[in-house]
């Protein structure tokens, strides 16, 4: 079987807008644009390995009313992600990039400008068809 990747992802709201994070060149799936988030950690719930990961990779701090999103599987040829995306506000700082080649911040019809690691597209059709946010 191949090896299962549990990761969350943060579809951080701001304004309307949600935040778009474009993974580093050094890193698997280099390039492509994702919800910033990664693996859960063993101990670790979902929600404390986000909050860690957004603290980590983007020096936040999200708000505690965590909303579950979407659950899915996606097969890439290194293994299987099983990604949770989780609606979430900033609660305290500003998104400062450490990872990241670049963020933006784009309306839910935008988001298909964008191209997304293929996980994410489920996500990305739910939010594209959402009244607001
Ligand atoms: N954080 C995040 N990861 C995603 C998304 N969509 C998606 O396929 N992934 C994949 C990319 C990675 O294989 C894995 C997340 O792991 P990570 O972000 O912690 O991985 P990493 O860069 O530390 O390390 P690596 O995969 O390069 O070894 O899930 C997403 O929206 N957010």
């Amino acid at each position: 079987m191949k090896k299962q990747i549990n990761v969350v992802g943060a579809i951080i709201v701001k304004n309307g807008k949600i935040l778009c994070a474009q993974r580093g060149y050094d890193k698997s799936l280099a390039g492509f644009w994702e919800f910033p988030g990664g693996k859960i950690e063993s101990g670790e719930t979902p929600i404390q390995a986000l909050k860690r990961e957004i603290q980590e990779e983007l020096l936040f701090d999200i708000s505690d009313n965590l909303e579950e999103f979407v659950s899915t599987s996606y097969e890439y040829e290194f293994g299987v992600v099983n990604l949770t995306t989780f609606i979430c506000h900033i609660k305290k700082g500003e998104p400062t990039l450490t990872e990241h080649i670049a963020i933006k911040w784009l309306k839910q019809d935008e988001l298909e400008q964008i191209e997304w690691a293929a996980a994410d597209m489920p996500t990305v059709s739910k939010l594209r068809l959402m009244e607001s946010l």
